[in-house]
């Protein structure tokens, strides 16, 4: 198990020798033999070397009949309608089988289900799906995941991170313990070298370009060597050249066994005929399944032919973008083109066949679709793709997750808050802060602003925190669904590791805020009761980073979560005690007990009165006992009858804490249950 430190010193020390280290580890080559007679070189440690052969098994990947449905509320389609919902079918019995060492392309239109077919296929998004999806012989299952990558179109990742660091941290969570720390390392390595990306290896993924950030999303997915690639639209946004690089990086990845299927919306001639095989949809259903070279002599049995000169894909696409009636005649054409039907089928056919009277000689140019026999499933390469039991479901365990995900939020954390800004801030308004009280006298009429001061660093840093706690998971909760839906880490280990990061470093600059403006202002000198101000101003700090983790885990939108914290933190404020003595009553027996603020502010105005101080008494309007006594002193401890102080000293540090700790796992829970998705399929 690695130590916070070795985890660290991967990251850190590991990008800059990294590779001269791997250089002197023992490297020991292995060629193993595969059953068909490929083989398989790998440059690993043995132990290394057999757990990734284990995690790369050759797999076919067949469907049969796969359909989804969706209810739609009705509105979204007619704004008329009177019903709730309107079942809309975005998949319509599509079926294919696709072999290790293959890259096939999903093509069609702009919403004709690709993606959707794409997430089918991986295991995301089933509800409402029907039909069959099998991996060799065997039906999908949760524990296949680690063998099952899935590209998001989206480039997600903590982009402060080098590619580097980005790969080193993904390796040493997913990859499983079986392997050693070196191993993990030389795998990062070897994908580095894979996918071309050396030359932008230290560099922050922020900076660099489409192309290269597309290659560090699949060598995330790479790492833990898997057996098939699901990518959604990988080449949007690249220009010709990145996308031609890039798939000739997914045709190098074929070659080694592994099974392809990508999602593609307008491909080069030159990427088009890379293709072993397409799958055109339109409108969920199958128009063409075959090789790309088939494709324009298919269209041509159908009436439709191409110009010359012209890029085969922009026909193609061209024709299933026509209007809608040319779309049904190829769906009828396919239908009847298939070759592997069953009898309701043909009888169904030969009904059709007599409406369109198409012929069939397009057959010859389509691939057989699987029938859904055990036939269909036999493969020379068949091993068991669903681990025992005994096998844990999670790559690492629960305290490396925890060393490692700890290590990251540190850095991503002191990357965003120890900016030269932020001290420069902490400074200013610190300085300024303590100008502001400067060295208030030890007399009767310094009372409110002693309050006010005492009142003024209770809010100031927990409402900035509350508004940071807010942000953290809108902004970190994409790149974490996408990472644990590939079964990389418990959400428990994520969401400690953050807590434990990032709560010690949003205390740095408060703490240095109230050393200077403390002293400055001159509120009380005794060092033990400075402490215990501190303490209570960095435990408020962390009830509002709480409230506000809870608001932005709970919020479905930010600008939800804003208003409701503004509202919310407002509120607290107003009945926190400084502002109105005399709350209404009605307000007043409950109000002031749910503000933090309250619990904080009492607290600190004790302590700043506590002691047996002697304060010059000025006109006797706060203390009674100055009232006949104007050149008199006080106890300080007196001023406190001024207030209305609810809970002593300890009592407020417990509730303070008992919020700390609800809150945060209030926010935990509302993480952990309240999905955010957008409700795509
Ligand atoms: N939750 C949903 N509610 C309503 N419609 C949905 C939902 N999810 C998907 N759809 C619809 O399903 C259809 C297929 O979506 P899908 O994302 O699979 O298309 P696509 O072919 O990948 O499109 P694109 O190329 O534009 O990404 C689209 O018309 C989309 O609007």
């Amino acid at each position: 198990m690695p130590s916070f430190q070795v985890v660290d010193s991967y990251v850190n020390e590991g990008f800059k020798d990294t590779a001269e280290k791997i250089d002197s580890y023992p490297q020991k080559e292995h060629i193993i033999e595969m059953r068909d007679g490929d083989t398989l070189q790998v440059e690993m440690s043995v132990d290394g070397a057999q757990t990734l052969a284990t995690l790369s098994p050759r797999i076919t990947v067949t469907f049969h009949n796969v359909s989804k449905v969706i209810n739609v509320p009705a509105k979204m389609i007619d704004p008329s309608s009177k019903e709730r919902f309107i079942e809309r079918k975005l998949l319509d019995q599509v079926s294919g089988q696709i072999q290790p060492g293959q890259v096939v392309a999903i093509m069609g239109p702009s919403g004709c289900g690709k993606t959707t077919l794409l997430n089918t296929l991986a295991g995301r998004a089933l509800n409402g799906v029907t039909g069959n999806v099998w991996f060799n012989d065997q039906s999908y299952d949760r524990s296949m995941k680690r063998k099952l990558a899935y590209v998001l179109q989206q480039d997600l990742f903590f982009e402060k991170l080098t590619v580097k660091q980005q790969l080193t941290y993904t390796g040493l969570l997913r990859l499983s313990n079986h392997l050693s720390r070196k191993d993990k390392l030389a795998q990062v390595e070897k994908i580095i070298d894979q996918l071309h990306i050396r030359g932008c290896a230290n560099t922050p993924i922020t900076l660099i370009s489409g192309g290269e950030k597309k290659r560090v999303n699949i060598g995330t997915e790479l790492l833990t060597n898997p057996s098939v690639i699901f990518l959604d639209e990988p080449t949007s946004g690249l220009d010709s050249t990145s996308a031609v690089a890039l798939i000739h990086v997914l045709r190098e990845l074929a070659m080694q066994g592994k099974t392809i299927i990508t999602s593609i919306h307008q491909p080069s001639s030159q990427i088009f005929q890379s293709f072993d095989q397409f799958i055109l949809l339109a409108d969920g259903k199958t128009i063409f399944m075959g090789k790309p070279s088939n494709a324009l002599p298919y269209f041509t049995t159908l009436g439709h032919h191409s110009p010359p000169q012209y890029n085969p894909a922009d026909y193609v696409m061209d024709l299933v973008n026509q209007d809608m009636k040319i779309r049904e005649e190829l769906k009828e054409a396919y239908l009847q083109n298939k070759i592997n039907t069953n009898v309701k089928t043909i009888s169904n056919q030969l009904q059709k066949q007599q409406q369109y009277q198409y012929s069939t000689a397009g057959r010859q140019y389509l691939l057989a679709e699987p029938s859904g026999d055990v036939a269909d499933l036999t493969n020379p390469d068949n091993v068991n793709l669903i681990p025992s039991k005994h096998e844990s479901k999670w790559p690492v365990g629960f305290l490396p997750q925890l060393l490692i995900l700890f290590s990251r939020a540190f850095r991503l954390s002191g990357k965003t808050q120890f900016t030269r800004l932020s001290f420069i801030q902490a400074i200013c308004i610190s300085v300024i802060t303590g100008l502001c009280w400067f060295r208030i006298d030890f007399a009767e009429n310094t009372i409110p602003d002693r309050s006010s001061y005492i009142f003024f660093i209770m809010v100031f840093w927990p409402m900035n925190t509350l508004f940071g706690g807010l942000l953290s998971f809108p902004l970190e909760r994409d790149v974490i669904e996408k990472e644990r839906a590939s079964g990389s880490y418990r959400l428990s280990s994520y969401f400690l590791a953050k807590s434990l990061a990032e709560g010690p470093l949003k205390l740095i600059l408060p703490t240095l805020f109230l050393i200077i403006s403390y002293w400055i202002a001159n509120v009380n000198n005794n060092f033990g009761i400075f402490l215990a101000i501190v303490a209570f101003q960095l435990l408020s700090i962390l009830v509002a980073e709480s409230l506000g983790l809870l608001l932005g885990a709970t919020m479905k939108n930010l600008e939800q979560a804003i208003t409701a914290a503004t509202i919310l933190i407002m509120s607290l404020m107003l009945v926190g005690g400084f502002y109105v003595r005399n709350l209404p009553h009605w307000l007043g027996v409950w109000g002031k007990w749910l503000s933090f603020f309250k619990y904080s502010y009492d607290a600190c105005l004790q302590l700043q009165f506590k002691g047996r101080h002697h304060y010059k008494c000025v006109g006797g309007s706060y203390v009674p006992s100055c009232r006949n006594n104007s050149n008199g002193t006080f106890v300080s401890e007196e001023a406190l009858q001024y207030f209305d102080i609810g809970l002593s000293i300890g009592l407020n540090f417990l509730v303070l804490f008992g919020m700390f700790v609800g809150f945060r796992f209030l926010a935990y829970l509302s993480l952990r249950f309240i999905k955010n998705n957008s409700g795509r399929t």
